[in-house]
């Protein structure tokens, strides 16, 4: 089960100095962040290791002078950082992150799952063509902004559209704090136009729609032709072979990149949070309604109309902030169904075991 993942690592420099013990953990994204929650005792007996890739039975870590595979750790994801018990790494313990992305599962039960922690950055991706969809770029960015991720959008294939600053300037719209950028998504741009984001010790990851250039960038960033679609064949537990793509990628001298196949499927869960930063304005005219529970439909005193009357709402952005709203609504409602009916099952199964006793003690 243990590889040798070396290749997809910066070679280590042959006098690497007094720092070496961190620099290695630096160029893995370790920051002070990290270090200000373990004491140098914890640090010696409990060396810290990223998880850089997640299997059904089998984390794969790396640390300073560590790369290896280790048991599984309950609630931790890629991306997380682990302080190694060595003797018993199930039990390790996990630093508490940077920022987290969630999904909801898709099926009946609909759990949540954690799909990769202490990302920096997002780039949430879409092209200069017919895939630009604006309500589909504000969920992504809610979803970034829900998770503690710094968003920024990239609208790839400015080479194949006629005039992508209409598109940048549509994109603008969402909000002053998203930074946009356009490019070409193969060849040089990447590197360049991305370099303020993906430096040394970072960690980025993409999303959007498939065919939007994701793949094209990761390999951009990552200066080889494959990486992105690079995949490892490995065995799981019955002896049958699973293809698996690394999913965290360390770009020699850069910043790291996150992929992995649930950010593919991400869907927007919990992320009332993150709608609130990214409509803070519609918030904001809503507080200044006459009625606290204004529908802002045809209510005296609406602020939210009186904006749209006099110009300065856009009325697409309203019925986005109303869908993203019912969306999130309907998804926390089902969230809490799911757990009163867990709470009533329990409920029952314990009158249910009480009942049992008392009769096996012949109380009834
Ligand atoms: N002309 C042009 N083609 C691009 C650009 N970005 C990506 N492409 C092409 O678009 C196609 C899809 O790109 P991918 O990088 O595979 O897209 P993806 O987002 O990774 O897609 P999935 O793997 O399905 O999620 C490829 O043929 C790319 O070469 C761009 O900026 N300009
Ligand atoms: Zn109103």
């Amino acid at each position: 089960m243990v590889r040798n993942y070396s290749d997809f690592f910066p070679a280590r420099p042959k006098n690497d100095g007094p720092d070496k013990n961190t620099s290695r953990l630096l160029s893995l994204g370790w920051q002070p962040y990290f270090a200000q929650q373990i004491s140098s005792d914890e640090l010696t007996a409990t060396p810290p290791v990223r998880v850089v890739e997640v299997h059904r039975n089998a984390f794969h870590v790396v640390g300073e002078g560590l790369d290896e595979a280790i048991l599984p750790v309950r609630n931790a994801t890629v991306g997380d950082w682990l302080l190694l018990d060595r003797a018993h790494p199930p039990s390790s313990r996990v630093l508490e992150r940077q920022s987290l992305l969630k999904r909801r599962a898709p099926g009946t039960d609909r759990q949540i799952q954690l799909i990769a922690a202490n990302i920096d950055t997002v780039f949430v991706v879409s092209s200069c063509n017919q895939d630009f969809n604006i309500a589909r770029l504000e969920r992504y960015i809610a979803l970034a902004f829900e998770a503690g991720i710094d968003p920024v959008i990239v609208l790839t294939k400015s080479d194949l559209a006629s005039d992508p600053e209409n598109y940048v300037d549509q994109a603008r719209t969402i909000s002053n704090s998203v930074p946009v950028v356009t490019l070409d998504a193969r060849g040089d741009e990447p590197g360049l136009k991305l370099a303020a984001w993906c430096k040394p010790g970072k960690t980025v990851a993409f999303l959007g729609s498939s065919g939007v250039g994701k793949s094209t960038l990761t390999n951009a960033l990552s200066g080889t032709e494959d990486i992105a679609t690079q995949a490892i064949r490995e065995d799981d537990a019955k002896g049958r072979h699973t293809t698996t793509h690394r999913q965290l990628h360390v770009v020699p001298g850069g910043c790291l990149v996150l992929d992995t196949p649930g950010m593919r499927e991400l869907q927007l869960t919990d992320v009332a949070a993150g709608i609130d930063d990214l409509f803070s304005d519609l918030n904001e005219l809503a507080s200044r309604c006459r009625f606290t529970d204004c529908r802002h439909e045809t209510e005296p005193g609406c602020a939210v109309q009186a904006a749209l009357a006099d110009g300065t709402l856009e009325p697409g952005r309203l019925n986005r902030w109303r869908k993203l709203k019912a969306e999130e609504a309907f998804n926390s409602a089902s969230l809490a169904e799911r757990r009163s009916k867990d709470r009533a099952f329990g409920k029952m199964v314990r009158s249910v075991m009480k009942q049992k006793k008392q009769k096996t003690w012949g109380l009834e």
